[in-house]
């Protein structure tokens, strides 16, 4: 199989009469031959315009391509040899899901008909669509289509495999077993491929690896305990978890804690240098309730779900409430009091006004 990489990746969107946009500023990736790189981060943030760059159907403003280590910038879309499914699915209406799957492969080279057809049937096989066949896009449902637009990229047999948000139409239950569907086809088959998500669950169950971007940047590359554990910057931390993690500003003391109001102080998890401006964060589910020891705190509201409940706790002069993760057997009513303690070691500490952790 084959490798991936991006050197310095750019775009700039320029239009008459319009201010540039720099959509991708400068992407470094390499992605081992198999490997699935899940590409993260909010609406706008370029995830998009990388994929398409690499797909071919966007210029390149600056930087490099490389599949199996030849660069592919100069070829056209047809020629790179990349399968794409996208999140609208891009299926032809008056044809059926066969004729969908081997449109690309008759439209790329003068495929024998014997061939095309063992190529479809295998693959409607491996991702469950030969009921379907002879079915048209327009009665199929969400999951199905999903379904045919990733058999349609398969069946190419690229060398580098592209989703674009591949789950997204889809309810929760059919996102569960899609979810599950797709990894197993994913590494049955040993495909490199990048998939694009704004959905942290989506990225942290499927991906090998993860790229958090914002602004067109990449702000942090690893694995998802990585980037879950120990994130790069207060972006990462407060994008990647739900409940998002809690954000508090204090400053640094001289006997390792930070001092959230004049009576609430947390211990930090590194030394940091007296006075300096920090932001503290503390994942809802790294908080536990305890008897009398601890921080004191008010219980704002409580949420009793099934598997947890989430209670919204108010710290003495802390200005931001705070989450928590809590038993499932626990009740809580508003204006409770109840005692909190964090593990020093799962704390994270950020400068203030960079927001890069200093750990
Ligand atoms: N054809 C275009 N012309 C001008 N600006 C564009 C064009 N396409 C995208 N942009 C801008 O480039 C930036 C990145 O867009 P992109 O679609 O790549 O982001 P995204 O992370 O994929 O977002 P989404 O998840 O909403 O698709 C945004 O500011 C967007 O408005």
């Amino acid at each position: 199989m084959t490798e991936l990489e991006l050197r310095d990746l750019r775009k700039t969107y320029r239009a008459r009469g319009r201010p540039a946009v720099d959509a991708v500023r400068g992407i470094d990736l390499a992605l081992r031959s198999g490997e699935l790189l899940g590409l993260l981060g909010p609406s706008g943030c370029g995830k998009s315009t990388t994929l398409r760059m690499i797909a071919g159907l966007e210029t390149v403003t600056g930087g490099d391509i490389l599949v199996g280590g030849a660069s592919v910038i100069e070829r056209p879309a047809q020629q790179r040899n990349i399968g794409v499914a996208f999140e609208n699915y891009a299926l032809y209406p008056p044809l059926t899901v066969a004729e969908n799957l081997a449109f690309g492969l008759r439209a790329r080279k003068r495929a024998h008909r014997g061939d095309v057809d063992r190529k479809v049937k295998e693959i409607a096989e491996r991702v469950d669509l030969t009921g379907i066949l002879d079915a048209r896009p327009a009665g199929l449902s969400s999951g199905q289509k999903q379904r045919v637009s990733l058999a349609r990229a398969l069946v190419r047999e690229p060398d580098v495999l592209l989703l674009d948000e591949p789950l997204s139409h889809l309810d929760a239950a059919q996102r569960d077993t899609t979810r599950r569907e797709l990894k197993r086809i994913q590494r049955d088959l040993g495909h490199t491929t990048i998939l694009v998500t704004h959905d942290q669950e989506e990225a942290l169950s499927l991906a090998d690896r993860i790229a958090v971007m914002k602004d067109g940047v990449i702000q942090q590359l690893g694995t998802p305990y990585e980037i879950y554990d120990s994130p790069a910057n207060v972006f990462v931390a407060d994008f990647v978890g739900e409940p998002a993690i809690n954000l508090l500003p204090g400053a640094a003391t001289d006997d390792g804690h930070a001092r959230l109001s004049a009576s609430v102080r947390i211990a930090l998890p590194v030394p940091v240098a007296a006075g300096r401006q920090v932001v503290v964060g503390i994942r809802p589910e790294d908080l536990s309730l305890t008897g009398e020891d601890g921080l004191p705190a008010r219980v704002v509201a409580h949420e009793p779900l099934l598997e947890s409940g989430i209670a919204t706790l108010a710290l003495d002069g802390v200005e931001r409430p705070l989450v928590v993760l809590t038993d499932p057997e626990v009740r809580l009513a508003h204006d409770d009091r109840v005692h909190i303690t964090a593990d020093p070691h799962l704390t994270h500490v950020f400068d203030a006004e960079t927001g890069d952790s200093l750990r």
